[in-house]
């Protein structure tokens, strides 16, 4: 923790004295805001980073790694269902879900403290505080002004505001992470990541849950075939999906919710005992006061050149869910774009982020898995696709541990042998993937992926029949 030293006056019209004077402050200590600060320091650099909340940012104490935790109750109550009859009763087989968050806590707690400590170890000023601009090198801190050469903007994003009425009793995934208890009825607004993966672990902890998407079509960005399989399997262990349905309102009643949906006119009212925001994340941009500074800016992001500089203030830099580029919002994009922005302020470069074999997971039972293009966005560039698709439930895999939805499609371009997108459903498919990710990023084709060798029998002996 750095204690602020005054050290002049500001350089603008101004009064407040400026506190310090960086060659670098990053805004959000967060995986991308870490990543770059430590890079810079460790060119010598004078860096400062700054958090309004505990450090670690939204993977590590709000996302990616606490709900991982929560899965893995709901991965073995499923694992011991699909043994059922194999060899394993499940009867009385439960989710304790207070001790299950007190294991998260034994990871999130520690989190904050260490990622500090790493950040004063490689020389980082680490400050505590809301930041806003007030000019085009000032920011201030509750109250403190600090002055830099340039800026790294990495705030994450936040739950998109909703217009319904009685959206206030809404909770958030944040919330969701915390609670003490699951009630018996969730009901999840939006069809996107954060309502499926959460539907999946309260449906294996035995409360019912109901996704409620506005669209005709969920996980839009996922293979269509897979994610319709996914839903048929969601539907077997109790996951309702609503699909082009409007939330009309949410009231409050008792301890509960009624629920009005819309759907082709015609309104129904349900029950829940919880109501969950899933329905999208926007850049976490409108408290910043980036008009200050001249920063164009959209809820995507700070807009910024294919070299993540700003396009409106040359001293601004911005990467991961803040940042307006072609990576998605995922903690592998965020540090990736957060060193390129680091490597490009330090050497003066203009280097793009590359985003080639990038894998993204639904954390669903099973994992739904994607790496590189879709097949009809294949299709539309005009690549002449050999399109290997497997139902690999009836594969030795998935037999030995009873899964009877896994599916493999496999995109291979007929000119080259190159992989150019591979998409999965079955357990542990999300760690095949980063082989499937491998490939694409370097080139590699399917008759040099065969004459590979993996141990046997294992997850990565099944990719050579996939292709
Ligand atoms: C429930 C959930 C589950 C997810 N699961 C996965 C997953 O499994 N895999 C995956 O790859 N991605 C996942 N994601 C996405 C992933 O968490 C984000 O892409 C990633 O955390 C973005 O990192 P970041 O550094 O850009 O932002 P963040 O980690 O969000 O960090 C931004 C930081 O900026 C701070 N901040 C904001 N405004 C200010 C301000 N004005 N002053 C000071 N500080 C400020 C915030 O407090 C925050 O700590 C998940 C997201 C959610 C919500
Ligand atoms: N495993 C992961 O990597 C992971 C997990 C969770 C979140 N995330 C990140 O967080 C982001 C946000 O996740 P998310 O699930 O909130 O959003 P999302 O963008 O994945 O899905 C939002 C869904 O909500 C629907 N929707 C929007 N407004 C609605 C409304 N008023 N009523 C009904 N439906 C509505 C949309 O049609 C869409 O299907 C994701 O884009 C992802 O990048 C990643």
């Amino acid at each position: 923790m750095h204690n602020p030293v005054a050290l002049g006056t500001a350089e603008s019209a101004a009064e407040t004295p400026v506190t310090e004077d960086y060659d670098l402050m990053v805004i959000g200590a967060g995986m991308a805001g870490i990543a770059a600060a430590k890079k810079c320091a460790a060119e010598g650099w004078r860096v400062a980073i700054v958090d309004s909340l505990p450090y670690g940012g939204t993977c590590a104490l709000r996302g990616c790694d606490p709900k991982k935790i929560l899965r893995r109750g709901a991965e073995i109550i499923d694992s011991a269902r699909l043994m059922r009859g194999k060899g394993i009763d499940d009867a009385g087989l439960t989710m304790n879900w207070p001790d299950l968050m007190a294991h998260k806590h034994g990871f999130t707690d520690p989190v904050p403290q260490s990622m500090e400590s790493g950040l004063d170890r490689a020389g980082v000023d680490t400050l505590h505080g809301h930041a806003r601009f007030v000019g085009t090198h000032q920011i201030d801190i509750d109250g403190t002004r600090y002055q830099a050469e340039r800026f790294l903007i990495a705030t994450g994003a936040r739950p998109r505001p909703l217009n319904f009425p009685g959206f206030e009793h809404l909770i958030d995934s944040t919330d969701f992470l915390e609670l003490d208890a699951l009630p018996p009825r969730i009901l999840f607004v939006g069809g996107g990541f954060i309502s499926f993966e959460f539907a999946h672990l309260v449906a294996r902890a035995g409360s019912t849950a109901r996704i409620i998407d506005r669209g005709a079509r969920p996980l839009k960005s996922f293979d269509p075939d897979l994610v319709e399989l996914l839903v048929d399997r969601g539907r077997e262990v109790g996951i309702e999906l609503r699909r082009s349905t409007q939330i009309a309102d949410v009231k409050q009643t008792g301890d509960g919710y009624q629920v009005t949906l819309e759907h082709d006119g015609i309104e129904e009212t349900v029950e829940a005992d919880l109501v969950v925001h899933g329905a999208g994340r926007i850049a976490d941009l409108a408290a910043l006061g980036l008009e200050s500074a001249g920063i164009e800016w959209s809820e995507r992001g700070v807009r910024v050149g294919a070299h993540l500089q700003s396009t409106s203030n040359p001293a601004v830099w911005a990467a991961g869910d803040s940042a307006d580029t072609a990576g998605l919002p995922l903690t592998p994009v965020a540090v990736s774009e957060a060193k390129v922005a680091a490597s490009n302020m330090i050497k003066g470069t203009t280097t793009a982020p590359d985003y080639a074999g990038i894998p993204t997971v639904v954390f669903t039972i099973p994992e739904l898995v994607r790496v590189g293009l879709l097949e009809s966005e294949a299709t539309e560039q005009g690549i002449d696709l050999t399109v290997r698709y497997s139902d690999t439930s009836g594969w030795y895999s998935n037999y030995r541990i009873g899964e009877s939805t896994a599916t493999a499609k496999v995109l291979i371009d007929r000119s080259n042998d190159l992989i150019v997108g591979a998409h999965l459903l079955g357990p542990e498919y999300s760690e095949l993937v980063n082989t499937f990710g491998l490939a694409i990023k370097l080139g590699i084709t399917t008759r040099q992926l065969k004459s590979t060798t993996a141990a046997y029998p294992t997850i990565g002996s099944d990719l050579g029949s996939m292709l």
